[in-house]
């Protein structure tokens, strides 16, 4: 990778008393790239993933994100800096439309100069712009037609793309996605790949955790194999699929792992 990454694992381990959860785990992403965090159950995925988001400080190593040094942030500095995720249970605000949901989003995030918050005419056009924002964003991610329903009321797949949507408020060059696709049917799960690939052709880098391994060879650029916190692979979805270490790591877990080593190759 010859750019400078846009996010950097650096050697970080996390213990848990004396579990250790992650044990020197280095990997980059690049800018632009879509890479997939995979691995058995208790691999790490989420013990990582949290870590990326500031929910928790490694015991050892640090995050790079953007060459700044991440493990030292709180997680809404972390957003601010551009790094945005989404969480495996929906967190919509259900009474609300799916469109006041975003510009709820966007009013959050935007922090519009003192001038502009005192002056009316200063104070419309702003609003006119975050509310043009929201429908951009709707537009985006396939919900421009729901906007004025309320999002409880939304299918479950969809409300996980409002999901998307809230995270996109925030305007991020990088999104980490939690288990995106867990739950959803696979009609669903192809809308949500195509959405992924339409958010990358925005601008923004995504690293998904995701247990569903068609969806991930067919998404991904680039994975990540985690077994017992231990980085056992990283490469292109060909590679990893045919990767000895990543079979054998869930040939070894039990049935359910057994079917997914089936499905890592393909
Ligand atoms: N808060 C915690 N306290 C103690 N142990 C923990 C804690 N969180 C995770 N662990 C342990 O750390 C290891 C890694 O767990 P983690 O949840 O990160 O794995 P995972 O790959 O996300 O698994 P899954 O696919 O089942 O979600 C496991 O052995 C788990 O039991």
């Amino acid at each position: 990778m010859s750019a400078a990454p846009i996010l950097r694992i650096d050697h970080v381990g996390v213990r848990f008393g004396g579990l250790v959860a992650i044990a020197d785990l280095h990997f980059d992403v690049a800018e632009g790239e879509i890479v997939s965090l995979i691995g058995p159950n208790g691999a790490g995925k989420t013990t990582a993933f949290n870590v990326m988001t500031g929910f928790l400080k490694p015991s050892q190593g640090r995050v790079l994100f953007k060459g700044e040094y991440l493990s030292r942030l709180k997680p809404h500095e972390i957003s601010r800096a551009g790094l945005a995720r989404t969480f495996q249970r929906t967190s919509v605000f259900a009474a609300d439309t799916v469109f006041d949901n975003v510009l709820i989003g966007l009013h959050r995030h935007a922090e519009p100069p003192l001038l502009d918050r005192v002056v009316p005419a200063r104070r419309r056009a702003d609003e006119a712009r975050l509310r043009a924002r929201a429908r951009e964003i709707l537009e985006l991610v396939g919900l421009a037609s729901r906007a004025d329903e309320l999002a409880g009321s939304l299918a479950y797949g969809e409300q996980r793309l409002v999901g998307v949507a809230l995270a996109l408020a925030t305007e991020p060059t990088m999104l980490l996605l939690d288990e995106p696709v867990s739950g959803m049917n696979a009609s669903e799960t192809q809308v949500f790949v195509r959405l992924i690939r339409r958010v990358r052709d925005e601008g923004v880098t995504i690293l998904l955790v995701e247990h569903d391994m068609p969806m991930v060879m067919e998404v991904s650029d680039r994975i990540v194999c985690l077994n017992y916190g231990r980085l056992i692979a990283e490469g292109a979805p060909a590679a990893i699929r045919a990767d000895p270490a990543v079979i054998e790591a869930y040939l070894g877990k039990g049935g359910a792992a057994r079917e997914l080593a089936a499905e890592v190759q393909g």
